[in-house]
């Protein structure tokens, strides 16, 4: 490192000390500084007036330093030198025409993206780094061009109504509207009259025609959350609707032509549903024209951290403090947590901890009680561990043929990656494809 530092090696010690790796980077966005931790987080040593963009590899332009030195955005930065991906983050050291320059503090780096060297791709509100999910974003992106029937699988909070967002939005229907009802939270008398509406004076209360979501969703798609919820007596109702595309509303007798893209979800394995009598097979088929695979956050655990911070980055915009880190025994936390609420609770749990904490660094303490009470196991004992078994996942010999077909499909045919997903083995799933047939014995 031979830069010439205007402060003394041991004022930038003790800077990083209190504030972690920085580089000090003069008006004219060169580095003249580096704290002793900075070259070997960036890969390599430099000659002080180095470019910024140069040094952490990031671009010239609005998305690039502008954005962290103008705008105090943090980004995702990775170093000329070879070092690993981080997170940086500006603070301006005067303003306008004092501007002196700034302190760029080299942040961590976000777990589980260095080893796979995997790119993070955002699809309409969805961000991820696992090829498994990149490859869910590819087949919707075909799905969306055509009508079929979409049914998505996935525990709550993965984010089965982004994907039906997203099959809306890229499709040709994108002009019309887009309904989303959540087949569970209402009784079957009222869900009756909210999907196919009622007319005046059906049932008491009925003081006006209603049309119901299939006609609000005329010409758009209609998302059905939880149809595995929807009661049988129902389900017959809504087949009838989808195969002759008309709709009688509740206490009327003209039927009415609709023209809907249906996108449904459900958490449930609706194989096991029809083989307890509590689906029909045929409503199933006509649903799951393409069957798409959400996984459990905790089968992508590489999403965790960065996820984590991506909610801090958006909290920060709203609030007024500031998160450069989270200390590593509150990541432990996380990476370690089963998710059960997936997405959506992290994105809470990070909202609690930024509101609870205080200062530049989010610490144990920070989470929500939950937390406290659970210890993160040993090293050896988590690599020895097997990642559980979403709640409702039936044991793999249970798994039915459809499923394992979507999965595999998802996982653009890699098994390594289709057992990942599916939380089994490579050889049960390979036993259990062997099983169906699918699978040529060797
Ligand atoms: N990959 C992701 N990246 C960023 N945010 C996500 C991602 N997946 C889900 N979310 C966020 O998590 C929350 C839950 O998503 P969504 O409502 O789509 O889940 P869901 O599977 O439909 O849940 P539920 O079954 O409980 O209705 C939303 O706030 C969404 O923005």
């Amino acid at each position: 490192m031979t830069l010439s530092p205007p402060l003394p090696s041991l004022e930038l010690a003790a800077l990083e000390t209190l504030a972690g790796p920085l580089l000090l980077v003069d008006a004219w966005r060169r580095v003249t500084a580096a704290t002793p931790e900075a070259p070997t987080r960036l890969g390599a040593s430099f000659q002080p007036g180095r470019p910024l963009t140069e040094v952490l590899g990031i671009s010239e332009g609005p998305e690039g330093i502008e954005a962290l030195l103008l705008q105090g955005r943090a980004l995702e930065a990775t170093p000329a030198g070879g070092g690993t991906g981080m997170r940086v983050r500006a603070v301006a050291l005067g303003e306008g025409r004092q501007r002196r320059g700034w302190v760029v503090l080299l942040g961590d780096e976000p777990e589980g993206s260095s080893s796979e060297g995997d790119a993070a791709e955002t699809f309409h509100g969805m961000w991820t780094r696992e090829p498994g999910m990149k490859h869910l974003f590819r087949l919707v992106e075909k799905v969306a061009r055509t009508e079929s029937s979409v049914l998505v699988r996935g525990e709550s909070g993965t984010g089965k109504e982004l994907v039906a967002n997203a099959l809306h939005a890229i499709s040709p229907r994108r002009k019309g509207p887009f309904r989303a009802i959540n087949c569970a939270a209402l009784p079957p008398s009222l869900l009756e009259s909210e999907l196919f509406g009622h007319v005046r004076g059906a049932f008491t209360g009925a003081v006006r025609d209603s049309p119901g979501h299939f006609r609000l969703a005329d010409g758009g798609t209609l998302f059905l959350d939880e149809v595995g919820e929807i009661p049988l007596e129902l389900q017959g109702k809504l087949l009838r609707v989808l195969e002759t595309r008309t709709v009688i509303p509740v206490g009327g007798r003209a039927s009415v032509p609709v023209d809907v893209r249906i996108v449904a979800a459900t958490h449930r394995a609706l194989r096991r549903e029809v083989e307890e009598g509590r689906f029909r097979a045929d409503l199933m088929y006509r649903l799951r024209v393409v069957p798409l695979f959400l996984p459990s956050l905790r089968e992508r655990r590489g999403d965790i951290l960065p996820l984590a911070r991506r909610f801090l980055g958006q909290l920060e915009r709203q609030g007024s403090r500031h998160v450069e880190r989270i200390s590593p025994g509150a990541q432990r936390l996380l990476q370690h947590h089963d998710w059960p609420g997936n997405v959506r609770e992290l994105r809470n749990v990070m909202e609690y901890a930024f509101v609870i904490g205080e200062g530049p660094v989010l610490h144990e303490a920070d989470l929500p009680p939950e937390f406290s009470e659970s210890r993160p196991p040993s090293l050896a004992t988590r690599t020895a561990r097997p990642a559980p078994l979403p709640v409702d996942r039936p044991p793999a010999e249970e798994l039915d043929p459809a499923t394992l077909r979507a999965v595999l499909e998802q996982a653009g045919g890699n098994r390594t990656q289709a057992a990942r997903l599916l939380g089994i083995s490579r050889v049960t799933l390979w036993r259990r494809l062997r099983a169906l047939g699918d699978e040529p014995v060797r």
